[in-house]
């Protein structure tokens, strides 16, 4: 499937790396554009030995699938440009944080195949959590490719689009959760007397270890989290100072909050004004 990437940042590096390596890409028929960074592009394409497609783009080539990795707030702008690469048959396939798939539409003229996902960063490790959601104009071959090339960067599953804004919240931005958390752990390790290296050593085995056992021993976090917290001891003691500042409400507020940026940011971009 001749290919071109549209914005070169972390999120198309991830992709590129996972789909080159499964061979859902072939290195020869990946194009990839970025608007004013020209040494990003450079980088990806020395990285990957991909095609690097330097401004201005040439409406003569015709694309099979066409991958929107551009921030959500350049979207608009980067629309008139895309619209030359694409025909009736062409695959979009967009990663964009908020835009629905009526507003890629509308933004590129295009009643064709359109396919919204929400990967996340682990993506570069092959372990993202991605969120598909395909319009009635995909062929079964193009979803079957787009389910393909999103499991190549780890697991891949199909929801309906009005689930893709908490979707968004929970697995989008939930990497960045997990790092919070290993964060604040590491700040109260060594603000109560551990060695920062020590520290940080000892957190990421937790959370790599944890993260095993709730993949691979078939037990649900509350179990797993009931199995270390022996009654009386030093984790019952932790977690409760958790409750009674309110993390749990916190992790609600939180996931409600970046559903309602998701949307607002729909939204923005649909009056042309994102922040
Ligand atoms: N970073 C994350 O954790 C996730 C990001 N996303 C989505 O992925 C998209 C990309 O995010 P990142 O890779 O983190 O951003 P990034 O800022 O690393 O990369 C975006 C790239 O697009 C380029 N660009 C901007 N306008 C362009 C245009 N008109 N033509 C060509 N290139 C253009 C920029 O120069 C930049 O290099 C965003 O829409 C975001 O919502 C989705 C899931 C997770
Ligand atoms: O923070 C953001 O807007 C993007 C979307 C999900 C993760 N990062």
């Amino acid at each position: 499937m001749k290919t071109l990437f549209v914005g070169a940042g972390s999120m198309a590096h991830a992709l590129l790396n996972g789909a080159l390596e499964a061979r859902v890409l072939e290195k020869e028929n990946v194009y990839v554009t970025n608007r004013s960074n020209r040494q990003r592009l450079t980088e990806v394409t020395n990285h990957f030995g991909v095609n690097g497609v330097h401004a201005p783009l040439p409406s003569h080539e015709p694309f099979d699938v066409v991958i929107l990795a551009m921030k959500p707030k350049d979207f608009h702008s980067a629309a008139p440009a895309v619209k030359h690469f694409l025909t009736g048959d062409t695959l979009v396939i967009s990663v964009l944080a908020g835009i629905g798939i009526e507003q890629i539409r509308e933004a590129l003229s295009f009643n064709g195949a359109i396919a919204r996902a929400m990967p996340n960063t682990s993506a570069s490790v092959g372990r993202s959590a991605t969120a598909v959601t395909c319009n009635g104009s995909l062929s079964e071959k193009q979803r079957e490719w787009t389910m393909k090339f999103f499991s190549s960067v780890g697991l891949a599953v199909e929801v309906p689009e009005e689930q893709m804004d908490l979707i968004t919240a929970v697995s989008g931005s939930g990497p960045a959760y997990i790092y919070y958390v290993a964060e604040m752990l590491e700040k109260a390790a060594v603000d109560l007397g551990l060695h920062s290296e020590l520290a940080k050593a000892l957190i990421r085995e937790t959370i790599s270890g944890a993260s095993v056992m709730l993949e691979k021993s078939g037990l649900e976090a509350e179990i797993l989290r009931k199995n270390v917290t022996s009654p009386g001891g030093t984790t019952e003691a932790g977690i409760s100072v958790l409750d009674k500042y309110g993390v749990s409400e916190a992790f609600t507020h939180c996931v409600d909050a970046a559903k309602n940026r998701s949307k607002e940011m729909g939204s923005e971009v649909l009056l042309n004004r994102v922040k």
